[in-house]
């Protein structure tokens, strides 16, 4: 299949190459598929969002009534997210997988809740072994009833105070060495920089050794990183591409990566992040990012808008004239 795709690629009126990144896209998508790859028929980001109690530590810019008070924004459709998603004519659907506040329904709203915000990971563990498995399998469930509504390109992204924080010592709980990664998410302070820094040391010193992705989800994870983690091998599992956000979302496909490295084939790196560790963990999985504008929100905007670019790849693999056909000359 590699070998026709490149054909076709090679056969496009350009010189061989000369489109670079986009021409990666197409042979990515179209391995994915199995065939030269088609136009996804309907698009999604799923925003899973959290509660952390390392939050208590002085961590982030923001109040943690922040992570709900955004919630009801996306589903009102008021955030960057929604008009991303309303420019590229994708779906927004909005997780509920740990937020400390009680949502009304809401056709917005996937209710996955497996508990009312984690504890301070400084401390103790931020969930049980049981609750990180139950995480995991409802991101599952998430991924499957997205493919049965005819999901064909999703995204992933997140909300919650203190996200940075707990991807950052997921990422150290997976060997990536604090000093190359910590960085300020949302602009914070340097004595809250600092806090971050002794939050994750704190925790790493108190946690390890790390047995496998369960151990580091139960013990500096959280429910939306289990969840993102579970939605992003039951689509790899179905072959449904899943395009990454930014450093939150990076984190939580480490998770997956270390259960089924080879989830990488079906996963897009949407941007790179301001954020400093999030090409070093992109690294870590061989992704290369699509966009670099230099974003650092979350909600999914940096995928959502590479989903554009992701079509662009297609349209260009289907629709190009080639040099046969087109009648242009090339040396033998
Ligand atoms: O996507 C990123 O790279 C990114 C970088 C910095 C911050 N964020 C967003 O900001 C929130 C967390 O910021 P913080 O500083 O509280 O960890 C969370 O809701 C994330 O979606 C996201
Ligand atoms: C307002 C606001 C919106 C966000 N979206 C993602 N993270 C966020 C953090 C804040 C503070």
């Amino acid at each position: 299949m590699k070998e026709q795709i490149q054909k076709r690629l090679d056969s496009l009126t350009k010189p061989q190459g000369s489109l670079g990144k986009l021409e990666d896209i197409a042979l990515k998508m179209g391995l994915i598929q199995g065939r030269i790859p088609k136009l996804p028929r309907k698009k999604a980001v799923y925003v899973f969002a959290g509660d952390h109690g390392v939050v208590e530590e002085d961590v982030s810019a923001s109040p943690k009534e922040v992570t709900p008070q955004m919630v009801l924004n996306f589903l009102n459709g008021g955030a960057a997210i929604n008009v991303f998603s309303r420019h590229t004519n994708s779906d927004v659907l909005v997780v509920d997988a740990g937020v400390n506040f009680y949502f009304k329904d809401n056709p917005g709203l996937i209710k996955k809740k497996v508990g009312y915000g984690t504890k301070n990971f400084t401390k103790e563990r931020a969930m049980s072994i049981i609750e990180a498995k139950k995480s995991i399998e409802y991101g599952r469930e998430i991924a499957r009833h997205s493919i049965v509504n005819g999901v064909e390109l999703a995204a992933i992204g997140d909300m919650g105070i203190g996200n940075t924080t707990t991807a950052t010592a997921i990422a150290c709980a997976f060997g990536i060495p604090l000093k190359d990664i910590i960085d300020i998410g949302t602009v914070i302070t340097n004595e809250q920089l600092n806090n971050k820094k002794r939050a994750v040391e704190k925790a790493i010193e108190l946690h390890k050794p790390f047995k496998d992705s369960i151990d580091v989800l139960s013990k500096v994870g959280s429910y939306c990183f289990g969840e993102m983690a579970g939605f992003l091998l039951e689509c790899a599992e179905n072959k449904i591409p899943v395009v990454l956000d930014g450093f939150p979302t990076t984190a939580a496909a480490m998770i997956a990566y270390k259960i089924n490295p080879k989830i990488k084939n079906f996963i897009f790196a949407g941007h790179k992040s301001l954020v400093k560790g999030h090409s070093v963990i992109l690294k870590s999985m061989e992704l290369d990012p699509i966009l670099d504008l230099n974003m650092r929100l979350g909600e999914g905007t940096g995928a959502v808008l590479s989903f554009s670019l992701i079509e662009a790849a297609i349209k260009m693999i289907n629709e190009m004239e080639t040099f046969e056909s087109a009648n242009v000359s090339k040396k033998e």
